[in-house]
C-alpha cells in the first residue's frame, strides 16, 4: 500500500521535473532572444539589468505561496537567471578576496553561482580593476550592523567616478575553526580580520582571555594561515572553512545573533528605476553651524526617507567635511530630483554615487 503511494508520487515527480527542465530551457531561449535583440540595438550592449532581475525576484516573492519560503524560492529563481544570463557572456564580478571572503558570499549571492568571481588583495584593487574595464561590476562591504562604516570603502568612492548599480546584505555567522594541524589545547593566537574580532569581542573575552588576537587583511587570509602553525586558530566564515578545509570548533560566535553586513555593487552603468530603489550621494560643505541640518531639512520637507547619513573628513582642505547620504528613492523620481536642486543650491560639492535596486534577497 505505502509502496503504491511512493510509486505514484514519485512518477509524479519524475513528469513534474521533465516539465521544469522544458520550461527552464524555455525560459533560456527567451533570454538569449532577448540578448540577439540587445545586441541588435546596439552591438557594445550590457545583458546584465539589476532593475529587471530586482523585478523578477521580488515578483517571485510576492507570488510564492509556499510550501518554500519566499527567499528560498527566490534564491533558486537567482540561480536560473544567473545561467540563463551566463548563455551570453558569464558576468565577471572583482570582489575584495581572497577565495572564501564574505564579500565573494555576498558576490555569488548577487549574481548567482553561473558569475565568474575575480579576487583583489585590496578594495581600492576592486575599485581599480571595474575602472580599467577588467571586469564588469565589483563587490565591496560599505556597513556592518556591529562595528558601523568601512570607510576604506567610502575614501575611495572620493577618488573615482564609478556607480552604485546595487546592493547586497548577508547575515554575518563567524566560526572558530582549526587545521588538523592544530593542538587545540594549546592555542595561543587567534587570526581574522580586525571587522570580526571586533565582531566577536566578548566571546573572546569569555572563552579565550588569554590567547593573542591577530589582525590579518582578511577572514580568509587568516583561514589560509593557520594552515601552517600548530598553536593558532582563524575566526572566518563558512566559505573560508570549505576552501580551506577547516574545521568548525565553535560555531556561531559573533556576539549580535543578526551581525550583519552590507556590500555595494559598483560599476559603470546608470540602473533605471526597479520599483522600489535607494540613491546614494555624497555631498561636501564648510564646517558651520547647522550644516548638517540644512542638508536635513530638505529631505524632511518633501518626506524622503533618509537610510544611513555618514560623515568622513574632506582631503581637500581641513574645514570641509563630507557627508556620504543614502536614501529612498530614484533619481528619475521628480521628488527626488527636486530635493537634489534644492541641496544643490546649499553644499559646495554634490554627487549622485548611484540609483540602484533596493536589496532583494
Ligand atoms: C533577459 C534579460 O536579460 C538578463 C536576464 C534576465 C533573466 O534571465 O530574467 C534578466 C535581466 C538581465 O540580467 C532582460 O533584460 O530581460
Amino acid at each position: 500500500m505505502t509502496d503504491d503511494k511512493l510509486k505514484g508520487l514519485r512518477t509524479k515527480i519524475d513528469k513534474l521535473d521533465r516539465d521544469i527542465l522544458e520550461l527552464i530551457s524555455d525560459r533560456a531561449r527567451c533570454a538569449q532572444e532577448v540578448a540577439r535583440v540587445k545586441q541588435n540595438e546596439d552591438a557594445a550592449a550590457v545583458f546584465y539589468r539589476p532593475e529587471r532581475e530586482a523585478q523578477v525576484l521580488r515578483r517571485v516573492m510576492d507570488r510564492n505561496d509556499g510550501p518554500l519560503d519566499d527567499e528560498e524560492m527566490a534564491r533558486l529563481f537567482r540561480e536560473i537567471m544567473s545561467a540563463c544570463l551566463a548563455l551570453e557572456e558569464p558576468v565577471r564580478v572583482a570582489f575584495l578576496g581572497p577565495e572564501g571572503t564574505f564579500t565573494q558570499q555576498a558576490a555569488m549571492k548577487h549574481f548567482g553561482h553561473s558569475a565568474v568571481s575575480v579576487p583583489m588583495a585590496a578594495i581600492d584593487e576592486v575599485f581599480r580593476e571595474v575602472t580599467a574595464g577588467a571586469v564588469r561590476y565589483g563587490v565591496v562591504p560599505v556597513e556592518n550592523s556591529t562595528e558601523g562604516v568601512i570607510s576604506h570603502t567610502l575614501d575611495s568612492f572620493m577618488d573615482s567616478s564609478l556607480k552604485i548599480c546595487g546592493e547586497v546584505v548577508l547575515r554575518i555567522h563567524q566560526h572558530l575553526l582549526v587545521s588538523e594541524n592544530t593542538r587545540r589545547d594549546h592555542i595561543t593566537r587567534i587570526y581574522s580580520h580586525a571587522q570580526s574580532l571586533a565582531q566577536c569581542r566578548k566571546w573572546l573575552d569569555a572563552h579565550w582571555p588569554m590567547a593573542e588576537r591577530v589582525a590579518v587583511s582578511s577572514n580568509a587570509e587568516a583561514a589560509k594561515r593557520i594552515k601552517g602553525e600548530w598553536n593558532s586558530a582563524a575566526i572566518a566564515g563558512d566559505m573560508a572553512a570549505d576552501i580551506y578545509g577547516l574545521e568548525k570548533i565553535s560555531e556561531k560566535i559573533e556576539d549580535q545573533p543578526d551581525n550583519s553586513t552590507r556590500f555595494l555593487i559598483i560599476g559603470h552603468q546608470d540602473v533605471p528605476s526597479s520599483g522600489a530603489d535607494k540613491t546614494s550621494i555624497v555631498v561636501s560643505m564648510r564646517n558651520q553651524p547647522g550644516a548638517l541640518h540644512s542638508i536635513l531639512e530638505v529631505f524632511h520637507v518633501h518626506d524622503v526617507d533618509l537610510t544611513r547619513v555618514e560623515t568622513r573628513p574632506s582631503r581637500s582642505g581641513i574645514w570641509n567635511y563630507v557627508f556620504f547620504i543614502d536614501f529612498e528613492g530614484h533619481t528619475d523620481d521628480p521628488v527626488i530630483q527636486k530635493v537634489l536642486e534644492k541641496l544643490g543650491s546649499r553644499v559646495n560639492d554634490l554627487r549622485v554615487l548611484g540609483s540602484y535596486p533596493k536589496g532583494v534577497l
